[in-house]
Parts: C-alpha cells; structure tokens; sequence
C-alpha cells in the first residue's frame, strides 16, 4: 500500500508509439477497493494508459507505484505476479481450450477466485465449461476473460472496454457483475466508452483527451453533470 492508503499511482507517465507521443503528463491514483472509470474518445490514451501501467509499453517519463513499490520499468509477468489482471479490448480468448481451462489458465494456489467463485458471478458460462473459447458469444466470452483475469487472484483488475459490442441486455449484466465484485477486496480501473455502464459502477472518473487528463471527478459529481464528460465523448 503507498504511504496514504492509495493502491495504485500514477505519477506524470509520457509513452510514445516511435517518435509519436500517445500520453502526457498523465496522473492518477486508485484506492483500495475503488473503482476509476477512464473515459474518453478513440485515440485519447486509455489502451495506452493500461498497456502502460501492465509494462506492456514503456513509460518514457515520471512512474507507477503499486502497493508503494514502483512497478514501472519491470517486466508484464513479474508486474502480474505482483497482483495486476488485465483484461484487454480485444479479450484474447484461447479458441482452442475449453472455458474451463481458459479461467483456470492463471489460477494461482491461494487466489481467493477458484472456479466455484467465479462461476457464481456468470452462472451463465456454468452449463459451458467444456465449449472452446471460440464458441462463445461476445458476451459469454467477455465473462470468460473477466473471469480469467480473476482467478489469479489480482488485487487490481485493468478492464478494457467490456462493454464494447454487446447488446444493451449483456452490458446491464456485465454492469451487474462489476457492481457485485464491489463487495471484494479488489480495485479496478474501468475504461470506457458506455458513459452510463462507467457511472454506475465507478467511484472517480477520469477524463482523458489527446493523451491527457483533461477532468477529474467522483461519479457522483459526474451523474449530476454528465455534460461535464460528454463533451469528450463521441455520443452514439
Ligand atoms: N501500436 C500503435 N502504434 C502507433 N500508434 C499507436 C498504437 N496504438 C495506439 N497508438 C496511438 O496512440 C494514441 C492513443 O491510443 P489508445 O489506443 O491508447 O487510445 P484509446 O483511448 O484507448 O482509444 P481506443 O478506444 O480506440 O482504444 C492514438 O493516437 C493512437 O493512434
């Protein structure tokens, strides 16, 4: 934990793609049990801040700490192994192993999430544990890799857009299903286009725009202004 009780920090991060510069300056933080919703068009920064905080791309200035220790620099796998899920846009299910498999892929001894656990968060994947990967629908699939960024037992979960490409019906259970890791000993910052889904489940939201942070609010401020964010969204 840093020294206020904030579990994750992020101090000033600039990343660039070549010589093209995709963040700057960007900073937030995330408490213990929290949930952050970054928010902002295509091409704002979000991926990148979540590939950032994974090692997944290199910060070229300022730091991330988790639990006080600095995890910028290290390596995707020892920054997982220190307690970080990230479950990317693209969701990346192995097609060729089963949904049981595919949860259990990163079940570490002493993860709180076992299979029974996970199963009683999307008791819909219940009766599919022996399909592939591939056989799912979207939103079966979006359960999955939720479920199998859970099962190592993180105690912060990067969540890229999991809404996205879902009917209306799916995302409410997806937002059902956020709503009820609540109760968990687990952070999770939530990148977002479905401004809805993000007011619902968040504590803080952060704006981004061209690579920055460009607003910071609670979800509180954020249901009573919602044009305060809508601004920098592109509304469907
Ligand atoms: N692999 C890459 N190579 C070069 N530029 C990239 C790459 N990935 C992202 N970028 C650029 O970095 C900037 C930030 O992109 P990023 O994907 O982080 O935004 P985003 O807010 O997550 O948007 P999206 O919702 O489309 O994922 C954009 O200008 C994008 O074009």
């Amino acid at each position: 934990m840093g020294a206020d009780g904030r579990l994750l920090d992020v101090e000033a991060i600039d990343a660039h793609y070549g010589r093209s510069q995709a963040l700057f300056n960007v900073s937030f933080d995330v408490g213990r049990r929290e949930v952050v919703a970054l928010l902002g068009r295509n091409g704002a920064g979000k991926t990148t801040t979540l590939r950032s905080i994974m090692g997944l791309n290199t910060v070229s200035q300022g730091a991330i700490s988790f639990e006080g220790n600095r995890i910028s620099g290290r390596r995707p796998h020892e920054i997982a192994r220190s307690g970080i899920s990230y479950v990317p846009e693209t969701r990346d299910p192995f097609s060729l192993l089963t949904v049981e498999e595919n949860i259990m892929l990163g079940y570490r001894d002493g993860s709180p999430y076992d299979l029974k656990r996970i199963l009683s968060w999307f008791p819909d994947l219940g009766g599919l544990m022996q399909r592939r990967g591939s056989q799912l629908s979207g939103g079966q699939q979006q359960m999955m890799v939720i479920g199998r960024g859970l099962a190592p037992g993180p105690r912060l979960l990067l969540l890229d857009e999991p809404s996205q490409g879902l009917a209306p019906v799916i995302v409410k259970m997806v937002g059902r299903v956020l709503a009820e890791l609540r109760g968990e000993d687990l952070s999770i910052v939530l990148v977002e286009q479905n401004l809805n889904l993000a007011l619902s489940v968040a504590d803080r939201i952060v704006v981004m725009e061209n690579g920055s942070v460009v607003d910071r609010l609670s979800a509180e401020e954020g249901r009573r202004h919602p044009e305060r964010i809508e601004r920098y969204l592109t509304i469907h």
